[in-house]
């Protein structure tokens, strides 16, 4: 994260009031020299919450610069589509820069655009088809493991199984030992980086030298080195293989380029930071509000049981899981685990029929767009029937970029279809024999670099219904 908000837009704007009905309030006060930096590092949900209970846009103090934040689902959707023209994004950090390299979620301009064009054809739909089958195999893998009765920490066997899945449709590694090598090294840099994007690591220069990232830096080698040894096997290989790495070695640009080496490392690294944690956070959100809503969790194992019988999902099955996909999105609007984004203006920036000055950095947040009861019916409930699901049920008159987990624009996320489909397939396995209660007491969401439950999500395995009595008797 970049720590210039720049020259002060919002000055400028505050000063003639509103376009379109969307007048331009001031936020709180803040402190000298700080700004509203405090308030927003102890907690930036509620901060972003308070500032969006003031207006649809709303100036603020990042530090010395100033800041706009936007809450209309207009505005997000007209500052989501200009990114790349009039936006920048953001730099992330020298963390994330150290892992990433300069893949496509770090490149800008034509680089950007190169990349985007030559990673996307690896997650069209029709090749997550294929990586739906070790989606599957994978969560009935560990549905094969859970006993009745066993205590799991639900984190810890999310991110377990999302890593798997992960390295598996990315690396194409069959053996445990390379899956585990490439987790380990990842699950170092993805910590790390965690906690400088929320510490004070990311106020800091590039040149500091923190432990942290001299940790990043040693992960890095490490993957660097992993990933060099399967794509050395998967290029000496004369079968066509059914993963991505596959396909991003296949993938040629419009001159009949490859990526390179170091590309096609970048490119990987990216997929998977991506799309790991951001996916197994989901997956324990929603065995929270599963466990917390026994008649949401009813209505799914009612849609599993009729769609599936006694039979494993698979690709077809998604289409027909339209209870389990609700739940999935009722899941990301309320723990949203991108919970911000943001973008710089550039030369030529207008929001909402307003010029925005260059420099001036515009913040969005999923949470507090998400929770908003002038696109949501009692936001705070957990009800996927607002998305439509229930015959004969009309879907909740949702406007567009009120809900945008997965971003929206030229930059929307590329694992939006991969992601869904993992996560309803996953649910499906596991919920359709097993039911999982979890502790009592509040979590609450820690934002970091996702949204993360604030301590440990224990529960207890409960086989479901009459297979409960054949396990008994096993
Ligand atoms: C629930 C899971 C996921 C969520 C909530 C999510 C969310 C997002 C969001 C909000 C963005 C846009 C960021 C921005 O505008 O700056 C994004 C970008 C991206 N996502 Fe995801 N994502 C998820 C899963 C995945 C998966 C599974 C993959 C890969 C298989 C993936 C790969 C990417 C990539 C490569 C980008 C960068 C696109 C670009 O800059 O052109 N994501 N994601």
């Amino acid at each position: 994260m970049t720590t210039q908000a720049g020259p002060a837009a919002a000055d400028g704007a505050a000063a003639d009031g509103a376009t379109d009905g969307q007048k331009i309030v001031p936020g709180p006060r803040g402190v000298p020299l700080l700004g509203n930096l405090p308030e927003f590092g102890k907690d930036p949900l509620a901060f972003f919450e308070r500032l969006r209970a003031r207006g649809d846009f709303v100036s603020w103090r990042f530090g010395r610069g100033r800041a706009l934040f936007i809450a209309h689902p207009s505005t997000i959707g007209e500052l989501l589509t200009e990114v790349e023209r009039t936006f920048d994004q953001p730099d992330l950090g020298i963390a994330f820069r150290t892992l990433l390299g300069n893949g496509v979620v770090v490149a800008k301009g034509a680089d950007w655009r190169r990349k985007r064009s030559l990673v996307q054809p690896s997650v069209r739909p029709k090749q997550v088809r294929s990586y739906a089958a070790t989606m599957a195999e994978c969560a009935v893998a560990l549905a094969d493991r859970w006993r009745d009765g066993q205590r799991v920490d639900v984190k810890k066997e999310m991110a377990a199984l999302t890593q798997l899945i992960a390295v598996r449709t990315i690396f194409g590694v069959d053996t445990a030992a390379d899956a585990e090598a490439i987790g380990r090294a990842m699950d170092v840099a993805q910590k790390e980086i965690g906690a400088e994007f929320s510490g004070l690591g990311a106020l800091l220069p590039d040149w500091v030298p923190t432990p942290g990232r001299a940790r990043v830096k040693r992960a890095t080698a490490v993957i660097d080195a992993e990933v060099s040894r399967v794509v050395a096997r998967h290029r000496d290989g004369d079968t066509e293989r059914p993963d991505l790495l596959s396909r991003l070695l296949a993938a040629q640009d419009e001159t009949g380029a490859h990526l390179s080496d170091r590309e096609i490392r970048d490119e990987t690294v990216t997929l998977y930071i991506g799309g790991h944690e951001t996916t197994s956070s989901t997956l324990v959100w929603a065995w929270h509000l599963l466990s917390r809503n026994p008649r949401v969790r009813a209505a799914l194992t009612v849609e599993l049981d009729r769609v599936l019988g006694d039979r494993e999902p698979g690709f077809d099955d998604y289409a027909r899981l339209t209870y389990t996909q609700a739940v999935v999105k009722e899941t990301l609007r309320l723990y949203p685990t991108i919970w911000l984004l943001t973008g710089m203006a550039k030369e030529g920036a207008m929001l909402g029929g307003r010029p925005i000055a260059p420099g001036t950095r515009v913040w969005s947040s999923q949470w507090a767009t998400h929770r908003d009861a002038r696109w949501f019916t009692d936001p705070e409930e957990f009800r996927p029937e607002r998305w439509g699901t229930t015959d004969g049920e009309p879907a909740e008159e949702i406007p567009e970029y009120a809900w945008f987990p997965f971003g929206g624009g030229p930059r929307v996320c590329l694992g939006t279809r991969f992601a869904m489909v993992e996560a309803v397939l996953v649910l499906a396995v596991l919920a359709r024999r097993f039911r999982l209660d979890l502790d009592p007491g509040e979590i609450r969401p820690v934002p970091s670099l996702t949204l993360q439950p604030d301590r440990e999500v224990l529960a207890t395995v409960r086989v479901r219904g009459d297979r409960a009595v054949r396990e008994e008797g096993r």
